[in-house]
């Protein structure tokens, strides 16, 4: 088996907005990833993630066909060894790779394909295993879902993310508690300047191997249990002002069930620069502006992911808080 020119691997996991993309933007921007290939996979019917990572297109793929520790595993694998491929035929020109999964992925089947699948195993090789933790929403997260708990537990390097929306306290308990879950794993801020470096340096696997044989029964025990993603489309441009009320709103009221709110926004008085939406339970972050539309795609198009809620609540509000009309809804 040659293994001088196996491509690493880096996989990015951790909770439902816990911040993966903002890292993975933030990687990508380094020397040591700037020529890596990223791989995504996202829950909902529509991807929003590859409008909102800014890297070059072809070298990224989307994989939204289901969650990537299931369904789409073969999908995955198929992409691996498509894009190994590519590379030996010299048609693409990559050092690496970023796998950012779902954040309802269980890791442990991924890192299974990627350590012993035999049509991987000659081309790629796992590096590390990076799992960001939201430190606004993170304790919460860990006791109600084991799934996020089994991100920390495979961890090579545990980002903590938002500790600028918390008190320190706060983010003190979380990483004790981190600690507890994983203790091998090193714990980082997303804003560490040498986390490049120290994720090509990581020492790798060795966290996840004690769960690796559990995972030959890998259940699909997701946390999909009562959780839904809804995604809506409105062809018209919708009223910002409106918009942005009725998501503090629902945020406020639902955050409970509302574990995500992502979506890209035409808003009526600006057009040409579409509004990206972000909510993440109780917590809806500040609206970021979009130079121009990133496809020729100009409909608002918003990915709730929910549980313990019918998503038909959320439509029912559009109407009621002068927000527009809908075009289209999905549920999955
Ligand atoms: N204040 C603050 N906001 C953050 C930080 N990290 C991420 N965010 C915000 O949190 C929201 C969700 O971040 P993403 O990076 O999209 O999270 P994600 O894990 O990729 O989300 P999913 O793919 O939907 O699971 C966005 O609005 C980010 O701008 C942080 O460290 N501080």
């Amino acid at each position: 088996m040659a293994t001088a020119n196996r491509a690493p691997v880096t996989l990015l996991t951790g909770f439902l907005g816990s911040g993966k993309t903002t890292l993975l933007n933030r990687l990508v921007r380094q020397p040591s990833f700037a020529d890596c290939v990223v791989i995504v996979n996202e829950f909902g019917e529509i991807g929003l993630d590859n409008l909102l990572i800014e890297h070059v297109e072809e070298s990224m793929r989307i994989l939204n066909n289901g969650c990537i520790c299931c369904t789409v595993r073969g999908d995955l694998v198929d992409t691996l060894v498509d894009l190994a491929q590519r590379r030996a035929q010299g048609m693409l020109s990559f050092s690496r790779a970023v796998i950012e999964t779902t954040g309802l992925a269980d890791p442990a089947p991924i890192l299974h394909s990627l350590t012993v699948d035999p049509s991987l195993t000659p081309d790629w090789v796992l590096e590390s295993v990076v799992t960001t933790v939201d430190a606004v929403n993170g304790n919460a997260t860990l006791s109600a879902h084991s799934q996020a708990a089994r991100q920390v537990g495979v961890a090579d390097l545990l980002v903590v993310t938002k500790t600028d929306l918390t008190d320190g306290a706060t983010a003190v308990r979380l990483r004790t508690r981190l600690a507890a879950i994983n203790p091998q794993a090193e714990i980082a801020s997303p804003t560490d300047n040498d986390l490049a470096r120290r994720l090509s340096e990581t020492s790798l696997a060795a966290a996840w191997r004690p769960i690796h044989g559990a995972h030959h029964q890998h259940t699909h025990e997701h946390d999909t249990n009562g959780l839904i993603a809804h995604s809506v489309v409105f062809d018209e441009p919708v009223d910002e002002a409106a918009f942005l009320d009725w998501v503090d709103l629902l945020a406020a009221m639902k955050g409970e069930n509302l574990l995500r709110v992502k979506g890209i926004v035409a808003v009526a008085s600006d057009p040409s620069r579409p509004r990206i939406i972000q909510a993440v339970q109780h917590v809806v972050h500040p609206v970021t502006v979009m130079a121009r539309w990133p496809s020729e795609d100009r409909r608002t198009r918003i990915v709730f992911i929910v549980q313990g809620i019918d998503p038909s609540v959320i439509d029912r509000t559009f109407k009621r808080y002068g927000v527009g009309s809908k075009s289209s809804a999905a549920t999955a």
